[in-house]
């Protein structure tokens, strides 16, 4: 019995609390589990009047009864506390301490008055427990317990119509019809007589209480009829919270599960000695255990093992069903809070939920965040892939990307649905926006990278349709290398362009940006001309003294020029520098817009050609004291953009090629006065004059006499025999002195020799078939001289009958072939002509 009723002392005689002894009570009863299907009754009265036997035997529990043996003593201290047994309601009972106890003496009423306050606001039912012989008695014990408790009343801010039952105890013969008159008589008196706030002045005892009176027979003289009516009386408390009950009318009850606190609390307020604002309390009551309530679903929603499983597989990647899932873990948990708070008080029940709610879908969020990044990413994936193979099946770029975005967008919305938990109002549309904008990106990347790709091509195509042709353009510089590198610029740029049109077509671009791109295009195939004239510019002296070189060394049939004398090498100098200036002309600046000429060759001629051309110009110009046009950093009417060569550089450079071409000219000159001296061994024509007016009358004395003819051809033959055969031409090459010394020394042999062979050829042929040692010797020492007369012998082909002594060795000598060496001057460099 004791264990089922969980007997325990709620209060002890100083007014402690004892919250772990409620605690266990609660644990053990199970009250928790009863809403607000429960009832508390709590029974006062004076001590020693039998209360604890009372509710022994009216609810079966087990609080200590005092012995009858030992006299009238207090056993009950403080407020006790147990289940009432074998009733259909739930049933806490609850004794308090006696009142009027002798122990705590006359004065002390302290905890009297707390003790049954206490008893007012937490049970539904207290019962009044009194002598029957007090009723209609001025001294009665009863009367300071009822003044007590009515005061007490007035400290509930609002009353709440508990059930006071007077139970008559040792009731007499006196039917309780005329008993009941006279007690409601007395309670209604001392009501009356207690001294009543103003707001309560004129409320009724009705509204604070339900009153009833019930009488039992003595326990110690009548048992039997006591047990009786105590029977009957439980079949009352069997029901008693039901509509007409004895607690039918009670109001804030606190569910049962926050029972314990309620009642810490209220002791607590009491034991302050504060007023006691039941709904407010009941509201705090709420506010304290439904925050329990929730806090223990979020306890439990953290540690779940299906949320942590969930939230692993998450973080590793996307999971099916996601929303579902976590949807039905967090219902689970809010159902349980539901079901759990549903007695409290709904404003606050409500608001704490919404607290739970809150709290469990912060904790969750993270993992819904992760998902909708699971998500994203997948997408972003999907369009990157899906886009590849769009633009490798040769789809447009534009439209490509917008059925790649079309449908990766839709893939995420669907996978939206699914990770959605229906009970948090989340949205996606940040994460939505942000893939959009991914997307974008990706895609601004991918068209910025193929259309660079593309411009790329097209400018290395025109770069190579346009540098070697330009370049070669440029090598022969001339008066239509610039119209012919415009019509090159423009054919290409206009190919150019509109292939890349095409190729671009597909990218749907903004008219701007088109536009922009062909002039960039455009632009490009410019400044490889620009580019390659600048090149050519940087060497255009080279340029200049190649075409120098090639007017000046060449003829118009380009061969080589031989300089025999017959060649004006001033004009041939002039034309070749006027060559060179066009060069210099040429690449002076950049030409390439249409219908504009320039006087830059005009100028550069006057300035150049004809001020060096004669000293007196320059001395005219000076005098005149007009200004060197050429004394500038910039050409009239031509932009610096175009410039090439500044005036002033093609004066330096003009200077510095006259500098380095005219060795050339120097050595052509010299080639020529060379050629003409090797070739011209006639006298000066005075020499001749003089020779024929001087001697005339000599030559008419040789002319009439046939001897002296005679004699002068001898000698004419003997001299040129002579002159051959000392090679006198070859010796003085070397120079006036070693050529006399070399004759001088040879001379006289050589005469010798003639003269031998002259006279052997006088003399008859005795014998044919003598050897000649003489002209064997002569032919071994003069070997070398041998070969000196080829050219004389081919030259004078008839001497050979006149000289037949030559024999065999000068015929060999005559097979040999004859070499003239002539010298010719060509660029500076000497070149031998056989
Ligand atoms: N005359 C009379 N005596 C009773 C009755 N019921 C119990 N008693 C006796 O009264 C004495 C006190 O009984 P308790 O039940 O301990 O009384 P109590 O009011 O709980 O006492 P405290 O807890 O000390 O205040 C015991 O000796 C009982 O036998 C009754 O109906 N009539």
């Amino acid at each position: 019995m004791e264990e089922e009723c969980c007997a325990t002392q709620l209060i002890d005689g100083d007014g402690a609390f004892n919250v772990s002894g409620l605690e266990n009570f609660m644990k053990t009863a199970k009250l928790g589990d009863f809403g607000l299907s429960y009832a508390v009754v709590a029974i006062m009265g004076p001590q020693s009047s039998g209360k604890s036997t009372l509710m022994n035997h009216l609810f079966r529990t087990s609080f200590r009864e005092m012995d009858a043996f030992r006299g009238r003593s207090q056993t009950t201290k403080g407020i006790w506390i147990a289940k009432c047994v074998g009733l259909d309601t739930c049933t806490v009972a609850m004794d308090l301490e006696g009142t009027d106890g002798r122990e705590r003496g006359e004065d002390d009423t302290t905890f009297e008055k707390q003790s049954a306050l206490f008893a007012l606001a937490v049970s539904d039912i207290v019962l009044i427990n009194m002598w029957c012989h007090d009723i209609g008695r001025e001294q009665a014990a009863n009367k300071p317990l009822l003044k007590t408790v009515f005061q007490v009343m007035m400290r509930l801010f609002n009353p709440r119509r508990t059930t006071l039952l007077f139970v008559i105890r040792d009731k007499t013969k006196t039917p309780l019809e005329h008993l009941e008159p006279v007690l409601r008589e007395d309670i209604q008196k001392i009501w009356d007589s207690v001294p009543k706030p103003q707001v309560h002045k004129d409320t009724p005892l009705s509204e604070f209480f339900n009153v009833q009176v019930t009488a039992l027979s003595s326990f110690e003289e009548k048992e039997e009829q006591f047990k009786e009516q105590v029977a009957q009386l439980r079949q009352r408390f069997s029901d008693s919270i039901a509509p007409g009950g004895l607690a039918g009318d009670r109001k804030d009850v606190v569910p049962a599960s926050g029972f314990s606190f309620s009642a810490q609390e209220i002791w607590k307020v009491i034991s302050e000695n504060k007023d006691l604002d039941l709904p407010a309390h009941k509201v705090m009551v709420a506010t304290v255990r439904c925050e329990e309530i929730a806090n223990e679903k979020l306890s439990h929603l953290t540690s779940d093992v299906d949320w942590l499983q969930l939230e692993e597989a998450v973080q590793s990647g996307p999971v099916p069903g996601f929303g579902k899932k976590l949807g039905s873990i967090l219902e689970t948990y809010l159902s349980e809070y539901d079901s759990e708070a549903v007695y409290f008080d709904e404003g606050v029940r409500t608001s704490k939920r919404q607290q739970l709610e809150s709290k469990a879908l912060h904790l969750v969020h993270p993992a819904y965040q992760a998902m909708l990044g699971h998500l994203r990413s997948k997408s972003l994936e999907n369009f990157k892939n899906r886009l590849e193979q769009s633009l490798k099946k040769g789809e447009g770029f534009a439209a490509s990307v917008c059925e790649c975005n079309r449908s990766c967008m839709l893939d995420f919305d669907q996978g939206c649905e699914d990770v959605t938990v229906h009970l948090a109002d989340w949205s996606p549309s940040k994460v939505r926006e942000k893939l959009r904008r991914d997307i974008e990106a990706y895609t601004a990347s991918v068209r910025a990278e193929k259309l660079s790709a593309l411009v790329a091509d097209f400018e290395k195509q025109l770069t190579e349709a346009l540098a070697e042709p330009v370049e070669s353009l440029f090598d022969a510089a001339g008066k239509d290398t610039w119209p012919a590198i415009r019509k090159l610029l423009k054919h290409e740029t206009q190919l150019a362009v509109s292939q890349f049109s095409t190729a671009v077509a597909g990218f749907e671009l903004d008219q701007a940006t088109f536009d922009n791109m062909v002039n960039n295009l455009v632009d490009h195939s410019r400044g490889v001309v620009e580019k390659k004239a600048r090149e050519e510019a940087a060497k255009v002296l080279i340029r200049m003294k190649d075409r120098f070189s090639t007017v000046f060394s060449r003829d118009k049939d380009s061969m080589p020029r031989v300089w025999t004398g017959k060649e004006d090498i001033r004009a041939i100098t002039k034309a070749a520098r006027a060559a060179a200036l066009k060069v210099l002309s040429v690449l002076a600046t950049v030409r390439l817009e249409e219908n504009k000429s320039d006087k830059i060759e005009k100028l550069l001629v006057s300035s150049l050609v004809e001020v060096s051309d004669g000293v007196l110009a320059t001395k005219e110009r000076s005098l005149s004291g007009s200004p060197d046009p050429l004394a500038s950093s910039s050409w009239e009417e031509v932009s610096s953009r175009d410039t090439l060569i500044t005036p002033v550089q093609c004066k330096s450079l003009w200077k510095q090629f006259k500098a380095e071409t005219e060795y050339t000219v120097t050595q052509a000159i010299s080639a020529q006065e060379a050629h003409q001296r090797s070739s011209n061994w006639l006298p000066p024509p005075w020499a001749i004059c003089a020779l024929i007016i001087l001697g005339f009358n000599e030559f008419m004395l040789i002319l009439r006499n046939p001897l002296y003819l005679m004699a002068m051809f001898i000698i004419y033959l003997t001299s040129k025999a002579v002159w051959v055969q000392l090679d006198i031409q070859g010796e003085f090459r070397n120079g006036f002195l070693p050529g006399i010394l070399s004759l001088s020394s040879r001379f006289l042999p050589t005469v010798m020799d003639i003269l031998n062979r002259l006279a052997e050829a006088g003399q008859p042929q005795e014998n044919p078939e003598r050897p000649r040692p003489a002209a064997t010797l002569n032919h071994q020492s003069y070997g070398s001289q041998t070969q000196r007369t080829e050219p004389f012998v081919d030259s004078v082909p008839n001497m050979q009958s006149a000289f037949s002594f030559q024999g065999s060795s000068s015929e060999s000598a005559t097979d040999s072939s004859s070499t003239l060496t002539h010298r010719t001057v060509t660029d500076g460099a000497t070149t031998n002509s056989t």
